[in-house]
């Protein structure tokens, strides 16, 4: 039975409901089967599907692998799609009796189709996974505690920043990334294009948006204690962050070298801003108020008097993209931000984008649980008080150890960082809107604040 007929409304249905759907703000108008790919036959059989979505002028190209089975185990029911003449069809991440195919032909370096499979070094293949729960904007399969496989879900044309980064790094003997065990790939537009990576599973690791979180509540929980008085302080580890991320940019540099921006390009990159901020302001009305004070930042930051130094960056750096193992903090995920086209996202940028991300990212750490009045309880005032002395205490520690390890001193380029800083809420506005639109709230009320606080170079020392 071949699935492109039939998969079309099925998908079409279920897509709105997917965390890693990234088109939630529009409704859709075809869903079409670019091609598909058998890899396991029988019952069950696993098809390996790219589908197109169009939305308006936009399409987009998102992969599923397809389990089709006759009988469905009560464990994945909740992963059906449809049925289609009988047979169930579900999302086959969560099946790992079909999930196995892919490690094993990521060992064989084998070719299916036009999925061609790799690996650099021997891989276990005897091992069961288990689709991660993380909050992410792909699928993460996790082979015993052995690999990680991301499986990217919005497909691009050409190699994915991530499997490209994690690779150069590894040339260059970080030891703050994951080792890269394999990948897959397919042609996408005549381009070799990235479907999944694997990597080394961080057994002992946690991530820093969880570390952060637990901060966080212990100090909502002790209404008279300072964000430095609780036992779950956490600026000693943003310190530590903060160290780790300017020796991942000094590798980075080593490993693709670096440039240096013209005034011409500082300029145009400010026009990028305000567009950005345009567009955005169209489509969430809430951030008009504030597009003000975000141009001036972004005028501020045209007529930065010193040359830029650029180097291939993480480009979405956020604490949900690190992790503490017993021997430090790991970097992941430099897909850079998923919804800007390929070509951007690879383009050298300065590296303060990257510290302004995790800057927002302590933000977005201290307000999370407001969002949601029943999470935590306590007066809003001094909730929002308290939220903003911890994101504070966490940002200057970070800051504080990025340039102590030899990163440039986010304190001595005020108009960069708040501009970057600024340039990211407004992203995170649109991707708010467009994933999580119950999240919206977060970055409106940062930039609130931010906008509230006085603009470089004013203030009174
Ligand atoms: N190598 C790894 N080892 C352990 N956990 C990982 C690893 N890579 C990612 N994770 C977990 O998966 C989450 C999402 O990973 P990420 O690469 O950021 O995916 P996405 O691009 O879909 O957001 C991370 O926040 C982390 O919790
Ligand atoms: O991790 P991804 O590469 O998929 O990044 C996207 O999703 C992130 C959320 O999962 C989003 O990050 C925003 O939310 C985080 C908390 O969930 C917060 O820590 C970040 O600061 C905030 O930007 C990211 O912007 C988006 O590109």
């Amino acid at each position: 039975m071949r699935l492109t007929e039939r998969l079309d409304d099925l998908i079409a249905d279920w897509l709105p409901r997917q965390r890693w759907f990234a088109g939630k703000d529009r409704g859709i108008d075809d869903v079409s089967v670019v091609f598909e790919t058998e890899l396991v036959s029988g019952d069950p059989s696993l098809r390996h599907v790219v589908i197109a979505v169009r939305q308006g002028e936009q399409v987009d190209r998102y992969q599923v692998p397809v389990g089709l089975r006759r009988e469905l185990p009560g464990r994945l029911e909740y992963a059906e799609i449809g049925r289609i003449d009988g047979v169930h069809v579900y999302d086959a991440v969560h099946d790992p009796e079909l999930t196995r195919v892919l490690l094993e032909k990521m060992a064989d370096c084998s070719d299916a189709g036009p999925l061609a499979f790799r690996s650099i070094s021997g891989l276990e293949t005897d091992l069961d996974s288990l689709a991660s729960p993380a909050e992410q904007s792909n699928t993460s399969l996790i082979y015993g505690d052995v690999y990680i496989c991301k499986l990217f879900r919005r497909l691009t044309a050409g190699i994915n920043p991530d499997l490209e980064l994690s690779r150069g790094l590894m040339g260059a003997g970080s030891k703050h990334v994951p080792a890269l065990h394999g990948w897959i790939s397919c042609e996408l537009d005549g381009t070799v294009s990235t479907l999944a990576m694997l990597s080394e599973f961080l057994r002992t690791g946690t991530d820093g948006w969880q570390l952060a979180g637990t901060s966080v509540r212990d100090l909502y929980a002790e209404a008279d204690l300072h964000a430095d008085e609780v036992g779950g302080d956490f600026a000693a580890e943003s310190e530590r962050l903060g160290a780790a991320t300017a020796e991942v940019h000094r590798d980075l540099a080593t490993a693709f070298g670096t440039g240096v921006m013209a005034s011409a390009e500082v300029r145009e990159l400010a026009r990028q801003m305000h567009a950005r901020l345009n567009e955005a302001c169209a489509a969430v009305p809430q951030l008009v108020p504030y597009a003000g004070r975000l141009s001036e930042a972004f005028d501020a930051f045209a007529k930065v008097d010193e040359p830029l130094m650029v180097q291939r960056v993480h480009g979405d750096f956020h604490l949900g993209q690190v992790m503490r193992t017993e021997t430090g903090w790991m970097l992941l995920d430099f897909e850079g931000e998923p919804a800007k086209p390929l070509e951007e996202r690879r383009r050298p940028a300065h590296p303060l984008r990257d510290v302004a991300g995790m800057l927002r990212s302590y933000d977005y750490a201290a307000r999370h649980l407001l969002v949601n009045a029943k999470a935590v309880s306590g007066n809003p005032d001094q909730l929002e008080y308290r939220a903003h002395e911890w994101a504070e205490r966490n940002r200057t520690a970070f800051c504080r150890g990025y340039a102590e390890a030899g990163g440039v001193d986010p304190a001595a380029h005020e108009e960069i960082i708040r501009a970057f800083e600024f340039d990211k809420a407004v992203y995170e506005v649109m991707y708010e809107a467009r994933n999580r639109p119950s999240w919206l709230h977060i970055p409106l009320s940062s930039i609130a604040a931010l906008s509230a606080s006085p603009a470089p170079g004013s203030r009174t020392r």
